[in-house]
C-alpha cells in the first residue's frame, strides 16, 4: 500500500455537452477535478459572452450537491466574433479563454475559422487583454494525410499566426506528435500544450489492429508509437509547458459504434488512475502533481487548488464500463492495462 497526495487536479480541456448528457457526465469530472476549461463546441456553438454565461449556469445546475468544481468558460471563435464582446466577457469574469477550431477539423467545428485574416482583429485584442487562445491544431486540406495534419498545421497556420500576433498566449490543445512536443517546447512562456490521458496510453494500433475499435477513435487521431513515447516523455519531464487536458469527449455508444463513428474518447471517470499508472511506469510519480495540478494554473495565471487528492496503490481497481446518461450509454475509455491506483 502506497499513498500519493497531490493538489486537486484541473482539466484544461473538457467537453461537458448539454442537457441530459451534461447531467449524466458532469459528476464524473466534478469528483476528482477542481476546475476545467469547458469546450464551446455545442450545437449551436457558444459564441457570445451571454451564451457562455447561460451555459455556465446550466453546468453549475448539473453538478452534484456540494461539488468542488469550477467551470472555466470559453468562446468559440468565428469569423464574425466581435473582439469587444470577447474582451468584455473576459473582463466580466465570464470567460477564461477563446477556442479556435479550423472549420471542419473536428466534432461540431463547421462554424470555425476558414480565413485566418478574418480573425486577426480578435486575436490582436486578445493579445492586448491577455486572453489565451486554445487551438485545435489540424489542417483540413483533403490532400493532407490525416496522420500529418497536426505537423502541417504547425508550419502553415500556428507559427505564422503566432508571429503575426506577438504576445498572444496560445495553448496547443491535445498534441499528438513529436513535432507538437518540439514546437511547444521551443515556444517560450506564451506557449503551452495540453496532453490527453488517452494519447499517453494508445497509439494508432489500438484503433485498427484486430478490427476497427471506435472507442479509441478521437481527433487528432492517435499516431505511431514514436509519437506516443514523445508525449509520455513530455508529460513526465516536469517541463511546465505541458499540462493535463483530458479532452474527455462523450458520445453515446450508438454514435460511436456506427458506420461513421464520432470522434472522442471519454476519460473523465478513470483519468487519475490511468495517469498515476503511466507516471509510475515512467518512474515519475513525483511529477504527476506538476502535470495535473500545477503547470496548468501557472500558464493561466491562476493559483493551484488548495484542496488535495489522494491516490492509493493496491489491488487493481475497476471502473464502470459505461456511464448511463439520459441520452444513452457512454463507454468509459479502457486503457487495456490493469490500474493499481485508486482515488481516495
Ligand atoms: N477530440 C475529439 O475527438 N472530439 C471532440 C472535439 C475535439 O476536441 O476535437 C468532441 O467534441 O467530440
Ligand atoms: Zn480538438
Ligand atoms: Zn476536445
Amino acid at each position: 500500500m502506497k499513498n500519493l497526495v497531490i493538489r486537486r487536479p484541473d482539466d484544461w480541456h473538457l467537453h461537458l455537452r448539454d442537457g441530459a448528457m451534461l447531467a449524466g457526465i458532469a459528476p464524473e469530472s466534478a469528483r476528482h477535478f477542481g476546475r476545467a476549461i469547458i469546450m464551446p463546441n455545442l450545437v449551436p456553438p457558444v459564441v457570445t459572452g451571454a451564451q457562455a454565461s447561460a451555459y455556465r449556469d446550466r453546468i453549475l445546475a448539473a453538478l452534484p450537491e456540494g461539488a468542488d468544481f469550477t467551470p472555466l468558460m470559453t468562446l468559440y471563435l468565428t469569423e464574425q466574433t466581435d473582439p469587444a464582446d470577447v474582451v468584455a466577457a473576459h473582463q466580466a469574469g465570464i470567460i477564461t479563454a477563446v477556442k479556435l477550431y479550423p472549420a471542419g477539423a473536428t466534432t461540431n467545428s463547421a462554424s470555425g475559422v476558414k480565413d485566418f485574416d478574418k480573425v486577426r482583429g480578435t486575436l490582436e485584442a486578445m493579445a492586448q487583454a491577455g486572453i489565451p487562445l486554445c487551438v485545435h491544431g489540424e489542417v483540413v486540406d483533403s490532400d493532407i494525410d490525416i496522420f500529418d495534419r497536426e505537423a502541417v498545421f504547425i508550419d502553415r497556420v500556428l507559427d505564422p499566426v503566432r508571429r503575426a500576433t506577438p504576445g498572444l498566449k496560445v495553448v496547443m490543445e491535445h498534441i499528438t506528435t513529436r513535432q507538437g512536443v518540439d514546437y511547444a517546447r521551443s515556444g517560450g512562456k506564451d506557449l503551452g500544450a495540453t496532453i490527453t490521458t488517452h494519447h499517453l496510453v494508445i497509439n494508432r494500433n489500438a484503433i485498427l489492429v484486430g478490427g476497427i475499435k471506435p472507442h479509441y477513435y478521437c481527433l487528432p487521431v492517435a499516431k505511431r508509437e514514436e509519437h506516443r513515447l514523445a508525449l509520455r516523455e513530455a508529460a513526465t519531464s516536469g517541463d511546465a509547458t505541458f499540462f493535463l487536458g483530458t479532452d474527455s469527449a462523450p458520445h453515446i455508444d450508438p454514435l460511436k459504434e456506427n458506420a461513421c463513428g464520432c470522434a472522442g474518447c471519454f476519460t473523465a471517470t478513470n483519468t487519475m488512475s490511468i495517469l498515476a499508472e503511466v507516471f509510475e511506469q515512467e518512474g515519475a510519480l513525483d511529477r504527476l502533481e506538476g502535470f495535473a495540478s500545477l503547470h496548468g494554473p501557472a500558464f493561466y495565471g491562476l493559483a493551484p487548488n488548495e484542496a488535495t487528492l489522494t491516490l492509493t496503490k493496491g489491488d487493481p481497481v475497476t471502473y464502470p464500463a459505461k456511464i448511463e446518461t439520459g441520452d444513452g450509454p457512454v463507454t468509459v475509455f479502457d486503457p487495456m492495462m490493469p490500474l493499481h491506483w485508486r482515488v481516495g
